[in-house]
């Protein structure tokens, strides 16, 4: 029996979910959920667990207890999602989760030779996720490339051009188009931005700050980069020690900071 929607169901739960490698390394009890359409920004520093709570969440590390719960598509819904589609992430099996990964779900690394074939064209890497889902069109596929290039302000006529000639923020605008392609659902981004000059990343802010709204992606982002929170978060989770210290909608968490260790944090970045 379905239950009745008292509110929005949540995308994405996290339910007590804990990673530990050793005594506050790793994520410890976090709990939250994110909603359809929703940025969620991880904020901390070096070392305080935002990595291992995504790979925990995007299905690459079995937690140590707890339970990440994501509601899917009921359309395309996968095998082990309950009548409302809600999916236990890591009671399903291996093969399930990479289906989510590849038919609802996007990934976009830090480092973009993590998420591309670099020795493969720039078109074929955009196709290659389409084609993953059935589509065999090669007009549509070459078509799906040009405009995604054209989508991520690359060159569409650089389609046939193998990504390792690419410079760093070209690469990363290509694993975004590659990743978008598909629309996924649900996006988890690890410092997206991270790594590249100064300039690069703000243009590269920009143009993921305009896809994020113009496809109303649901987005879970971690990054060290409060500006890049700023500019892409609804809200934000600070980790500290591998424990969310403070939650919120993210222009209170930066202008209003609760926890001394969210005032450190903001006034260390606010200090020249
Ligand atoms: N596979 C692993 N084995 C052992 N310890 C690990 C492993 N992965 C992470 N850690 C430790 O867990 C802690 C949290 O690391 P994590 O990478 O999640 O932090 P982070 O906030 O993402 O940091 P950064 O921004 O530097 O990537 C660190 O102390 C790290 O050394």
């Amino acid at each position: 029996m379905k239950r009745p929607q008292l509110e929005r169901p949540a995308l994405l739960e996290a339910r007590g979910v804990t990673r530990l490698y050793g005594p506050g390394k790793g994520c410890e009890d976090i709990d939250f959920r994110l909603h359809e359409g929703e940025v969620l920004g991880i904020v901390g520093e070096s070392g305080s667990g935002k990595s291992t709570l995504l790979r925990t969440l995007c299905g690459m590390e079995t937690p140590d207890a707890g339970r990440v719960v994501y509601h899917s598509d009921v359309e395309r819904c996968l095998d082990g999602a309950t009548d409302d589609g809600e999916l236990d992430l890591y009671a399903i099996g291996e093969a399930r989760r990479r289906a989510l990964l590849r038919m609802e779900w996007g990934l976009v690394h830090q480092n973009p030779r993590d998420g591309l074939r670099l020795g493969v064209s720039a078109g074929a890497n955009i196709g290659e996720r389409l084609m993953a889902l059935g589509d065999r069109h090669y007009g549509q596929l070459r078509a799906a490339g040009q405009d995604w290039m054209g989508r991520v302000e690359l060159d569409p006529g650089r389609i046939d051009d193998a990504p390792r000639h690419f410079s760093g923020g070209m690469q990363q605008r290509l694993q975004i188009a590659r990743t978008l392609v598909t629309r996924p659902r649900l996006v988890f981004m690890d410092e997206p931005t991270g790594g590249l000059d100064v300039s690069v990343q703000a243009r590269l802010l920009d143009m993921l700050r305009t896809l994020v709204r113009e496809l109303g992606l649901s987005v879970v982002l971690v990054t060290h980069d409060l500006a890049v929170a700023r500019l892409l978060a609804d809200r934000l989770m600070v980790m500290c020690r591998g424990r969310v210290v403070e939650a919120g909608l993210t222009d209170q968490i930066l202008d209003d900071p609760q926890h001394a260790y969210t005032q450190l944090l903001v006034s260390s970045v606010l200090t020249p």
